[in-house]
């Protein structure tokens, strides 16, 4: 069911600090901020040959990054995201298994203009897992 690593989520304390990292000290290929109200982060992608790494800065009071970031103040690894082909039946079939699909279980649509959903972190070996439709 999973397919390829989208990728991986580090939740920063400071956006602009992490961009200059990754352009500079890293070289790599940074992308623009990009608000995301309807998930409470500005995310910046960040383009690898293999995959992409995705810096999160909490947008707004409600930020479902925030609690990370208190309890994680130098920022961290937040998620992975493995791509899906049918993400309804990927929900079904996770929900099957007893997996806790987060929020209300109806996918929302992410930072690439997909479906995505999110995984409890304590149902994955203390993972939060997101699955984008592609
Ligand atoms: C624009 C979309 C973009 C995209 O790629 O398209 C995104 O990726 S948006 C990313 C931001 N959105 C989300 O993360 C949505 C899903 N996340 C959540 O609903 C929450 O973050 C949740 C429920 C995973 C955790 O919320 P919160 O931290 O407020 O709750 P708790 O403190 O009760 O945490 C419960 C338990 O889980 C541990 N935890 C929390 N976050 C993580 C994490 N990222 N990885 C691993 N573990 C995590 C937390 O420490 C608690 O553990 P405990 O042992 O009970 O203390
Ligand atoms: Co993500």
């Amino acid at each position: 069911m999973i397919g390829r690593l989208n990728h991986v989520a580090i939740a920063v304390p400071d956006l602009e600090a992490a961009m200059a990292q990754y352009s500079g000290a890293l070289g790599a290929n940074v992308g623009a901020p990009q608000d995301e109200p309807d998930h409470g982060v500005t995310v910046v992608f960040i383009e690898l040959p293999n995959t992409k790494i995705e810096l999160l800065y909490p947008l707004g009071d409600e930020s479902p990054i925030r609690g990370f970031l208190d309890k994680n103040p130098a920022g961290g690894i937040h998620h992975v995201c493995y791509e899906v082909e049918d993400i309804a039946a990927a929900a079904a079939r996770l929900t099957e298994s007893g997996a806790r699909v987060l929020g209300n279980g109806a996918p929302k649509i992410g930072a690439h203009g997909k479906p995505v959903l999110f995984l409890h972190p304590k149902d994955f070996n203390g993972c939060l897992i997101e699955l984008e439709e592609v």
